[in-house]
């Protein structure tokens, strides 16, 4: 019987079996942040260990840094957070990408930037939406701080064998239809636990048509359907995304690199625990007007009313989630107004995002009641942006361009949104207090996003004239 792709990278890297217990798997890629390696850096020192393998250890700041007076961090927490993983990178000798470093940025966006992402890699962070390294066709997941100290002391991991789910996603996807849109398209039909105990292997027409940046959006967001990870098997389109970056394979190394890399693709025979086929032309722009990424609905629909569920839980639910979200039952989604919109995030703060939202921002202005932050994934996404002039694009519609980091994804630093007021974000996670106490996300693409921005509410970029979105 053929294997699949999510097979093949776990048995390349299991270093250790056991009839009945999790196996021993070698990771060939440890990504940190400041957030959760405090506590495994003071482990390993109390336990008088090193870290095995400085050289396959990478760490940025990202979740606390300023996006604006970089150096000028006035909540202690973050500070120390900061200076901390500043000092445990000196002492155990791991590369760290700092505020002065060119290659900082969310952990997320540089390991790909920096060709650190590699197909067939196993590839670990304390951190939930590291997910989105699977774009590349390598096992990328989130693990607690206990792990990232094992995984620091022994570059191995203990772990259970996920069940395997096949996602397609066949035909072809309107215009104004993006990656982002793809996967709250699927969570909003089949929620936000379809995946628990799965790794996803996203895969069909649409999925092979899309560039790295796209598909990095899409396997970011498998965590939000529960899943432990998701990937996309490596292709053409993954190879010359990686050529010629900093910490890919070189020129001469190269070709042997893309053969070894191939290998990992599912066999045709391959079975898997569950297979779900969606047809790419029944996906709108979505828009989510709830407290978690599954209440989500397209751009020219409505909000559900209690009619529309069966069970008493169901409808309290949805209940809760509009009171928390000041909308009404039956609301049309073009209908909600909004005061703050955030580009940035690991899902979609690339630089093909910040491209898509300049396209429909070019020209216009940023509506009077909304104030509008365009935040860089990276100093590498910033620079770019930069030297094809998109921040100018921005700045002249009124929008704040910032320096990379997590921002307005989550309240860990001074970029948070205002209790009661709503926020058309293209980050992950929608849940009540995620930008700010009281703060009200929808979740959307780059390009709706931006639309947003120029109207105060939700508009179909469909609809909007071929000059504003080409
Ligand atoms: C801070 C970190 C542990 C957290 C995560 O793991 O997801 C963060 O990145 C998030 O998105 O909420
Ligand atoms: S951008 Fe948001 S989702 Fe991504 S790592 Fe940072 S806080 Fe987590």
């Amino acid at each position: 019987m053929g294997k699949s792709i999510i097979e093949k990278i776990w048995d390349y890297h299991v270093v250790q079996k056991e009839e009945g217990k999790p196996d021993l798997l070698y990771i060939d890629l440890h990504l940190v942040h400041e957030v959760t390696s405090p506590q495994a850096f003071s482990g390993l020192r109390m336990k008088n260990r090193k870290v095995r393998r400085p050289d396959r250890t990478f760490a940025t700041m990202d979740h606390n840094v300023p996006t604006v007076n970089r150096k000028q961090i006035n909540d202690a927490v973050a500070k120390n957070q900061m200076t901390t993983l500043e000092k445990n990178c000196q002492e155990f000798g791991v590369p760290l990408a700092d505020l002065d470093s060119p290659d900082q940025g969310i952990v997320h966006v540089i390991g790909p930037e920096l060709g650190l992402t590699q197909p067939g890699m196993t590839i670990v962070c304390g951190d939930s939406h590291t997910s989105t390294h699977g774009a590349f066709g390598a096992l990328a997941f989130g693990i607690g701080t206990s792990e990232v100290e094992h995984v620091l002391a022994t570059q191995t991991l203990w772990q259970s064998k996920p069940k395997t789910l096949k996602l397609e996603i066949n035909g072809k996807l309107s215009s104004g239809v993006t990656a982002k849109d793809v996967i709250l398209y699927v969570l909003s039909k089949f929620g936000v636990q379809f995946g628990t105990g799965y790794v996803i292997e996203y895969c069909g027409e649409v999925i092979e048509g899309l560039s790295m940046e796209e598909r990095m959006t899409i396997c970011n967001m498998s965590i939000e359907g529960g899943a432990r990870a998701g990937l996309v098997a490596p292709d053409e389109t993954t190879f010359s995304y990686l050529k010629g970056r900093k910490f890919a394979p070189n020129k001469e190394e190269f070709d042997r690199y893309v053969e070894h890399w191939s290998a990992f693709t599912s066999d045709k025979d391959a079975k898997y625990d569950r297979e779900i086929v969606i047809d790419g032309s029944d996906i709108s722009p979505m828009v989510s007007w709830g407290t978690n990424p599954a209440m989500t609905a397209k751009i020219e629909d409505a909000i559900p009313t209690v009619a529309d569920y069966e069970t008493e839980i169901e409808k309290s639910t949805l209940e809760r989630a509009l009171q928390y979200m000041g909308l009404n039952q039956g609301q049309k989604i073009e209908d909600i107004k909004i005061q703050h919109v955030f580009i940035g995030s690991c899902t979609n703060s690339r630089i093909e995002d910040i491209r898509k939202a300049a396209e429909v921002v070019k020209g216009q202005k940023v509506h009077p009641s909304v104030r509008a932050l365009v935040v860089p994934g990276s100093q590498g996404v910033k620079q770019r942006a930069e030297e094809e002039g998109l921040h100018q694009i921005f700045i002249e519609a009124g929008f704040e361009w910032r320096e990379s980091g997590c921002s307005m994804c989550l309240s860990m630093n001074d970029d948070v949104v205002p209790a009661g007021e709503h926020c058309a974000s293209t980050s992950n996670r929608n849940f009540e207090g995620r930008q700010g106490a009281g703060a009200r996300t929808h979740l959307v693409s780059p390009a709706m996003a931006a639309a947003a921005a120029l109207y105060g509410h939700f508009v179909d970029i469909r609809k909007l004239t071929p000059v504003e979105v080409r």
